[in-house]
């Protein structure tokens, strides 16, 4: 986990240049832009900082002047920078500023598997700007999440770094948090954080040193190491293997993405790398499943959580699918090797209109799922849906049909699996084949 400014980056930079930039900028931002939702919700607060809640636009810039001259960490001038600075490296006016020593060693630590995150008081806006408008071009693909102190909280407070944790789905004494600051690295640490202190010389915190916390004077003297946690006789994932599963499933859900079947971020995919202890590669949460590349992945345990380096290193950025928990449990009750969820209309469409289940029967596409083609009926099983990954698989254990590899879930979507993927993916198509066709029928 990376802070920015006085870590990967100079202050100086950020207060010699970007302060000014946005300085300049507030004005304008103040009265022409008042409207737009960002701007009025930082005005807003602004206004009950300052216990004033007629505040004009004047008023307001001035405050952001004081607050830039004490470099006061507020979030609504936070905000209004990010919108200003975002802009600025959008249009190629700014280029952000990393030291010598971190580029390559953020590249070759993400090449090893090394999930990076970023927390820094600059607002998600801003960082991602920062880490897109770089020297070396676009770094984003570098770091999986952006947390400010909106939606982590304030950095120092240990409650901010256990919320990231559970957020990320990783084991806190398996995050290393990297900061300039001794204050952050306390509370990083109360929250069972391993910690190391950056001390650059000429950053505002080098002459008080880094308190008992172990420092280093560049990312050059840092080694990570991955997978060190793994238990001695268990197997270990390595990174490329997770890698390798991610390329599979981007390609799969490219191909369902192309029938329409993972609109938007809908949709997640599994496959087994490892069985005892269980081990999958999932695709990452809330990605556009048609773009998904070999590093939109994270490998997770049986019960779907997100694996730091237990059992070898983590490839990938990003959390677990939301759904991570019901992948898993599909695949401790029936052996599965690779798990297909898809947000189909005509899945949707049946579980309304038969909640009780889909019976079929007398049609040669059954024997797709091992089904005799004439004589035998199946059920498909509708479960009813929930947010709570164990309420559903409890839904799924308890409606399960041996012969069917399949459930729809109401209001939501369909499960598929298979021994493998390629037949996961056979039988999602055939499933679904069945519900176009029993939607087409248009029984009631
Ligand atoms: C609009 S998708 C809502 C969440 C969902 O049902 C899904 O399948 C995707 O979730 P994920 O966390 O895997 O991106
Ligand atoms: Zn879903």
């Amino acid at each position: 986990m990376l802070d920015i400014e006085g870590t990967t980056s100079a202050t100086g930079f950020v207060v010699g240049e970007l302060y000014p930039y946005a300085r300049k900028r507030f004005g304008r931002l103040l009265t022409e832009r008042a409207a737009e939702p960002e701007v009025r919700r930082a005005v807003g607060q602004i206004r009950a900082m300052l216990g004033e809640p007629a505040a004009d636009a004047a008023r307001i810039e001035r405050a952001l002047g004081a607050w830039l001259d004490e470099d006061r960490k507020a979030t609504p001038l936070k905000t209004l920078q990010g919108i200003v600075w975002a802009e600025g490296f959008a249009s190629g006016e700014l280029v952000s500023h990393f030291y010598p020593d971190v580029l390559p060693r953020l590249r070759e630590w993400h090449a090893a598997g090394v999930r990076l995150h970023v927390y820094s008081s600059g607002s998600v806006a801003a960082q991602r700007a920062w880490f897109g408008h770089s020297p070396e071009g676009d770094l984003r693909p570098l770091a999986g999440e952006f947390y400010d102190t909106e939606n982590a909280g304030p950095k120092l407070v240990a409650t901010s770094y256990e919320a990231i944790a559970a957020d990320l789905g990783a084991v806190p004494g398996r995050v290393l948090f990297l900061s300039d600051r001794p204050g952050e690295l306390d509370a990083a640490r109360a929250a069972g954080w391993h910690t190391a202190g950056v001390r650059r010389p000429g950053e505002p915190y080098y002459e008080s040193g880094m308190g008992d916390h172990p420092e280093v004077a560049s990312f050059a003297e840092l080694e990570i190491r991955t997978g060190t946690g793994a238990a001695p006789d268990g197997p270990v994932v390595g990174a490329d293997e997770v890698r390798r599963a991610g390329a599979r499933l981007a390609a799969e859900a490219a191909r369902f993405a192309g029938f329409g079947w993972m609109r938007g971020t809908s949709g997640n995919l599994s496959v087994v790398l490892a069985r005892d202890p269980l081990r999958l590669a999932v695709t990452a949460s809330g990605r556009d499943k048609g773009e998904l590349t070999e590093d939109d992945v994270v490998l997770v345990d049986g019960r779907g959580a997100a694996v730091a380096g237990t059992a070898g290193p983590v490839a990938g950025a990003g959390k677990p699918s939301a759904e991570a928990g019901l992948h898993a449990r599909v695949v401790r009750l029936t052996g599965a090797g690779a798990v297909v969820h898809v947000h189909t209309v005509a899945a949707v469409a049946m579980g309304r209109r038969r909640p009780g289940g889909i019976v079929l029967r007398d049609l040669e596409m059954l024997k797709g799922l091992g089904v005799p083609a004439e004589g035998t009926a199946v059920r498909l099983p509708v479960i009813a849906n929930s947010q709570d990954m164990d309420v559903l698989g409890d839904r799924l254990e308890e409606a399960r049909e041996p012969r069917m590899p399949a459930v729809v879930v109401a209001g939501h979507g369909l499960y598929v699996w298979g021994e493998d993927l390629p037949q996961a993916r056979h039988h999602a198509e055939v499933v679904q084949w069945l519900l176009e066709l029993e939607v087409a029928s248009g029984r009631e």
